[in-house]
């Protein structure tokens, strides 16, 4: 079994378990069900650096990245360093994330905040609305299409941006719909970690452009993001970049700068 197969069987298991302790209608009472999210899509249309800034204590691939800092003032730094969103990892298992993190990162900003999940039910997308996220993740590799348009038509019921990730063009072909906001390629291949920038070029030409188009994973340098907006690319997530070093957002904002001269 890949490791993809691994985390979503874990997945499973775990949304099964967390509908029997928490139901959806005490998820549906939360406050946050009222808020209106911020569309991040926006923001990058509008944005000369489109850096979605991501908080990751580690990966699969990365047993340590950064286990000391508070999401509190990772969120704030990304923030302050005028990052588009700030992309929060909820998985506990493989990432060392929770939905405290989205909860606290959500206190710490206004700014779009992505839920980073493998979300395969319907419940984890009213639980990203019901902890103060402003756009979901779908990934094209764990999902059917069937099962894209279901998770990203109540995504946008509930007014969440949805953010659709691809690896490849039999992935992206399956799931260009109208309910999409973004379409991220990932250059990282989630199955054996290899990354490679040219995924994003190759792909960038298959996109519609009625869809904002994400270059995510991999990307460490200013050069690396001005060789992808070339082709078309208007949000850059970050994440190990900024996450190993003791200051996020100061190196954040550095980069930011730098993009924006
Ligand atoms: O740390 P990086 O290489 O900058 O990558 C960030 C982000 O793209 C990556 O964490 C990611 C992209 N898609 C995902 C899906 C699940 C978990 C994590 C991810």
């Amino acid at each position: 079994m890949n490791i993809l197969d691994k985390i979503v069987a874990d997945k499973r298991q775990e949304v099964d378990l967390k509908k029997s302790l928490i139901t959806l209608p005490q998820l549906e009472a939360s406050v946050m069900m009222e808020r209106t999210s911020v569309s991040l899509a926006e923001v990058l249309r509008k944005s000369n650096s489109g850096i979605i800034a991501e908080h990751k204590r580690r990966s699969p691939s990365k047993s340590v990245i950064n286990q000391s800092l508070s999401i509190q003032d990772v969120a704030k730094g990304y923030t302050n360093a005028g990052a588009c969103g700030i992309s929060v990892l909820t998985d506990g298992k493989y990432f060392g994330g929770s939905l405290d993190d989205l909860v606290l990162a959500r206190a710490s900003t206004n700014i779009p905040i992505l839920r980073k999940e493998f979300i395969i039910d319907e419940y984890q997308i009213i639980e990203a609305k019901a902890y103060g996220a402003d756009v979901i993740l779908l990934i094209a590799a764990i999902l059917s299409k069937e099962e894209i348009k279901t998770l990203s038509e109540l995504a946008k019921g509930l007014g969440l941006d949805v953010l659709l990730e691809v690896h490849n063009e039999e992935e992206l072909e399956k799931s260009l719909m109208p309910s999409l906001d973004m379409l991220g390629v990932n250059n990282r291949n989630l199955k054996t970690f290899e990354v490679d920038l040219d995924i994003s070029k190759s792909l960038s030409v298959k996109i519609p452009d009625d869809f904002v188009k994400v270059s995510e994973s991999g990307i460490s340098s200013v050069k690396a993001i001005r060789d992808l907006k070339a082709f078309g690319y208007k949000g850059f997530l970050i994440g190990e970049n900024f996450m190993k070093t003791d200051n996020p957002g100061e190196n954040a904002k550095k980069f930011i700068d730098e993009l924006k001269k």
